[in-house]
């Protein structure tokens, strides 16, 4: 796993629109280098900030959206088209405004599917294996680029601290009982996450300054989600100065003007 780089910016705009910079080159990257990419997108505030940024972006058109594979980090269990899916936001800030092949967006399905989350999650581990190549060595692709919010709370994805979803080895859970609403959720565990080439964290506020500092130091998981939020070649916390601002000055960072 790698040890995680620290890039601090102005306030949460500018991060949004930074993020978005660096996905737009690393799709472009990815997809030089082996014709297609990956991207694991988060929901959040940041996360779909940085989704309407990549729409907004004249260099958008460099990534070839059909050749792009979207999965989801997690998702709030709720109806195709709920306001508070992930999914919804996403494709509102994004998916909806490119040509994108919509057999290669990876929904995690909704009670409207007619699954249970548990055999929802069960889906979504099938659809993970069968994109799986063998040189990824794991049930899941090594995705090119998986993003991931953080709450208050320090949990990434709908990994929540001190949670069974953190001790489980299945690459994708049902979450009952979430501290944040709603209670029922899909996410994938931390083995899946940290099978991606690169995860960046995406953070933003004050009020996420000491799990920042947390996420970044010696302490486990399980207390500490985003502590496992590590990627296989490159992680990246993509802050803004208020949530970084408890980061021990130690940690060497870039910060933007
Ligand atoms: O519920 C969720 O929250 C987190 C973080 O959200 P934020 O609004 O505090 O940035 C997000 O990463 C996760 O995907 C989502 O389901």
């Amino acid at each position: 796993m790698s040890v995680p780089n620290v890039v601090v910016h102005r306030d949460a705009d500018m991060l949004a629109r930074a993020v978005a910079a660096r996905v737009i080159t690393r799709l472009v990257d990815a997809q030089s280098a082996k014709g297609s990419a990956s991207l694991v997108l988060t929901g959040g505030s940041v996360g779909i900030a940085t989704l309407a940024e990549i729409a907004a972006s004249p260099a958008r058109d460099a990534v070839d959206w059909r050749n792009l594979d979207i999965w989801w980090g997690d998702e709030r269990f709720l109806p195709s088209g709920d306001a508070e899916r992930n999914e919804t936001g996403a494709r509102k800030a994004l998916l909806d405004h490119v040509d994108l092949d919509p057999d290669r967006v990876h929904v995690m399905r909704g009670p409207d599917s007619g699954m249970t989350a548990e055999e929802s999650a069960d889906a979504y581990a099938e659809e993970l294996r069968r994109a799986a190549r063998p040189e990824d060595h794991g049930p899941a692709p090594s995705f090119d680029v998986l993003l991931l919010g953080m709450g208050p709370d320090a949990h990434v994805a709908s990994l929540f601290p001190e949670m069974p979803a953190l001790h489980d080895t299945r690459p994708v859970v049902a979450v009952h009982g979430s501290p944040k609403p709603p209670p029922t959720r899909i996410s994938l565990t931390l083995p899946v996450i940290q099978g991606a080439r690169e995860v960046w964290v995406v953070a933003a506020g004050s009020d996420k300054a000491g799990a920042v500092r947390l996420a970044l130091s010696e302490s486990g998981p399980v207390q500490v989600p985003a502590a496992g939020a590590r990627g296989r070649q490159r992680t990246l916390f993509l802050l803004d100065r208020a949530s970084a601002s408890k980061i021990p000055a130690s940690l060497g960072r870039i910060s933007s003007p």
